[in-house]
């Protein structure tokens, strides 16, 4: 059966389906205005008494009948949604469940969008040093130095925190210039000529691979796995090039802002000029142009987050997504989705290659390529390094006293390490002081008022911190139970604490901590990282920010504090996770000429995760991990969608899980089985009580048809909410 071609063009009057970002569901009728328009254009409609932003989806439904039907109020000045973009959208919403408008929300995050073309003033650095520098006056030459591009006053009086009249004085001075420029600029030109680093023998094996996907055009995914610090960024910045040159544009997801910034220089040297960048950090000024000109392609590559995949590119061809495996591509609010995949999917609607690069795959991207979903390309060694010598510190032999969490025998190498004048890193998976505060006349443990979480005292702040919500309390000096003074104790370690340990222990070592937590901003969060890299400090004591991809050439020595911390939750992946973040972590050291070595405090120094991690044995690793998965039917061989119900009261949360239990039909027609409902193990959050439910189904089985009929048959009405996890990483 043949479909009749959809129109794609409408004229004036004709009937049209408009999708807006409010929620309505779908798309609603319109009338095309005076002009006509095109299938995909931007337009501003009535809604009631309100005017509100809409894509054109498609011609109209009939559902408004023909007298009722209003005009379309204008056509937006903006490149009209490609058809690719608008099939992606409505296939991310089928498969997250997501509203089709919430979908729409993501892909159009710019202010202003329709807005004509305008002149606007922007402020830059100027050419002289002001006549007299106060702090004022250096927060707003920091603030332009930290801009991508010019801001506005109202931009940068925001950033520097100062008024106009110190920005108006600067530009008296010529400290700071005044430049009328277009509001949407074009990003300079990358320059794919610019010669790359030679490159090893592996390297260009791996890069010509990639090159030849791109040249080749259309969808394919390759895993490239590399061992840390063996150079999957200059390979991949080779298909990058090809991309370029190709007249495409190319997408790069990083997992951390903190990244960006040694990201954004290498790219520099390799193409002459930087990249457009996407992120929370950006001003709405930067958020606009870089959406227009990703639509326009006046941007050649973008480098961002998670949300980058929803830009409008008027030609993807290539999408990178760095250190693939980690947890943090995953949004865990609002729209529940993997970055990773929806990568994919988005690819395969735009006909773009997709290289997912990690020295530690996901165990789902493992599984696509002996699938032969995807292909692999493999760098197996460091370039102009060797790999670092890991080792165990067996804790139950070194006799530790309680309160202290650093072995003798990892004091002794890093100060080995330091005497050498190079760099050691204690690492240790926990933000704040001590995650537990107990008070020892009645035994409290003080929690947070709103959720089942304790309280996690962070001393550099001097509150206690709800890690759930982010409500904090000044730390009492009372216990608010018994009323007893000075009774409260620190009970465990957190890396504030482990670094009042290494100050005691290394007095005078210079000592430089990285938890996300101690940055006020992620530009100074940054610039701590550049010190680091520049033997800024001697020992870095870091969270698990410090694990990813970065490069300090003067870091010899990894030491893990608890490296069974994260081996026992109930996670499904607790293993795969802990495999990960070692490797990772201890892929930080030795990463130029000195040999690095990395030293796993554990209790457990036998147990199989930790000895395939001793090892390096990750074939082995993963098809252990395999056959454990297969076995119980676990993702990536079978497949889980999460359900989060929640509201202020118990009662009702659990009765409507208890209803869902019961009407199960649809879920049972397709084979598979729903566990709960259950209290969530953080049990209420924010004030609300949560409940879970899990549904697993066979991995072939129609999940999201069953579960749309299985949540149709209740009806959720506020205060109550129910929100569905596809795949979920996080089971909290
Ligand atoms: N061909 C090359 N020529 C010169 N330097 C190189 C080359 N390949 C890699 N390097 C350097 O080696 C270091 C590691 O490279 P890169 O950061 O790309 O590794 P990676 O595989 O992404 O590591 P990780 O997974 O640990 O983040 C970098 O400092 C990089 O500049
Ligand atoms: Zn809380």
């Amino acid at each position: 059966m043949s479909k009749a071609p959809i129109p794609d063009a409408f004229p004036e009057g004709a009937r049209i389906a408009v999708l807006t970002t409010q929620p309505l569901g779908r798309p609603l009728d319109y009338r095309a205005p005076a002009g006509g328009l095109r299938a995909g254009a931007f337009v501003e409609v009535p809604l009631g008494p309100r005017k509100v932003l809409g894509v054109v989806w498609g011609p109209g439904t009939g559902e408004v009948a023909a007298g009722k039907l209003r005009s379309v109020l204008r056509v937006l000045d903006a490149a009209p949604m490609r058809p690719e973009l608008r099939a992606f959208l409505e296939r991310a919403a089928d498969y997250t469940l997501t509203p089709l408008p919430a979908m729409l929300r993501l892909a159009t995050r710019a202010p202003g969008l329709g807005d004509p073309p305008a002149m606007r003033r922007l402020f830059v650095a100027g050419e002289r040093a002001p006549t007299r520098m106060t702090d004022a006056r250096a927060r707003v030459l920091d603030a332009l130095e930290a801009a991508t591009s010019g801001l506005t006053l109202a931009e940068l009086t925001e950033a520097a925190g100062v008024s106009a009249s110190v920005v108006k004085g600067l530009v008296a001075q010529g400290a700071v210039a005044e430049i009328e420029t277009p509001r949407d600029a074009p990003f300079p030109r990358l320059d794919p000529e610019v010669r790359g680093k030679p490159l090893s023998a592996d390297q260009a094996a791996a890069a010509e691979a990639l090159r030849a996907g791109v040249a080749a055009g259309g969808y394919a995914t390759t895993l490239l796995k590399g061992v840390t610090g063996s150079g999957k960024t200059e390979v991949y910045l080779e298909a990058v090039a090809e991309c370029l040159a190709r007249g495409r544009q190319a997408l790069v997801l990083l997992p951390e802002i903190a990244l960006t910034a040694e990201f954004l220089d290498r790219v520099e040297a390799r193409f002459g000029a930087r990249p457009a960048e996407w992120h929370s950090g950006l001003t709405m000024t930067e958020r606009r142009r870089v959406w227009r000109m990703t639509g326009e392609g006046g941007a050649q590559m973008v480098v961002g987050a998670r949300s980058a995949l929803f830009l409008p590119f008027a030609d993807l061809g290539l999408v990178i997504v760095d250190e693939e495996h980690d947890s943090s591509y995953k949004q865990e609010e609002g729209v529940l989705y993997n970055a990773r995949d929806m990568s994919v999917l988005r690819a395969a609607h735009a006909g773009a290659q997709v290289v997912l690069a990690s020295a530690t795959p996901s165990l789902e991207t493992w599984a696509n390529v002996e699938a032969g979903k995807y292909d692999r390309l493999e760098l197996a060694a460091r370039f102009g390094a060797v790999l670092p010598e890991m080792r165990a510190i067996d804790m139950r032999a070194e006799g530790l006293p309680a309160g202290r969490w650093i072995s003798e025998t990892l004091a002794r190498a890093v100060e080995t390490r330091i005497a050498a004048g190079e760099q050691a890193l204690l690492f240790i998976n926990r933000r704040g002081y001590a995650p537990v505060t107990l008070c020892r006349a009645c035994g409290h443990q003080i929690a947070c008022p709103d959720c089942d979480a304790r309280l996690v005292e962070h001393r550099f702040l001097k509150r206690l911190v709800c890690h759930q919500c982010g409500e904090s309390i000044p730390t009492p000096a009372a216990c608010p139970e018994c009323g007893k003074e000075e009774s409260l104790a620190a009970i465990g370690p957190g890396v504030e604490r482990l670094a009042e340990e290494a100050q005691a222990r290394f007095p005078e070592a210079r000592l430089a901590v990285l938890s996300s937590d101690l940055f006020a901003s992620a530009r100074a969060l940054k610039a701590e990282i550049a010190a680091i890299a520049e033997g800024g400090a001697d020992i870095v004591i870091g969270t698990q920010l410090v694990a990813k991809g970065h490069n300090f050439p003067l870091l010899t020595l990894v030491g893990v504090i608890d490296a069974d911390l994260a081996l026992h939750g109930s996670d499904l992946r607790a293993a795969e996770r802990t495999f990960q973040l070692m490797r990772q972590v201890a892929g930080r050291a030795g990463r130029k000429e000195k040999p690095g070595v990395a030293m796993l405090q554990t209790h457990q120094p036998d147990h199989p995760v930790i000895r395939a991690i001793l090892a390096g044995d990750e074939e082995g690793f993963w098809r252990a991990e395999a056959a454990a998965r297969q076995a119980t039917g676990m993702p990536p061989y079978g497949r889980l969608a999460g359900i989060i119900l929640s509201g202020p009261e118990p009662e009702p949360v659990f009765q409507l899980g208890q209803a869902l239990a019961r009407a199960d039909g649809p879920l049972r027609r397709i084979g598979a089985e729903v566990w709960g409902p259950a209290p969530a193990p953080i049990a209420r959050i924010r004030g609300r009580h949560r409940v879970r439910l899990l549904v697993k189904a066979a991995k072939g089985a129609p999940l999201q048809p069953a579960l749309s009929e299985w949540l149709a048959q209740v009806e959720v009405k506020a205060p109550l909410r129910l929100a569905v996890d596809i795949d979920p990483q996080s089971f909290f």
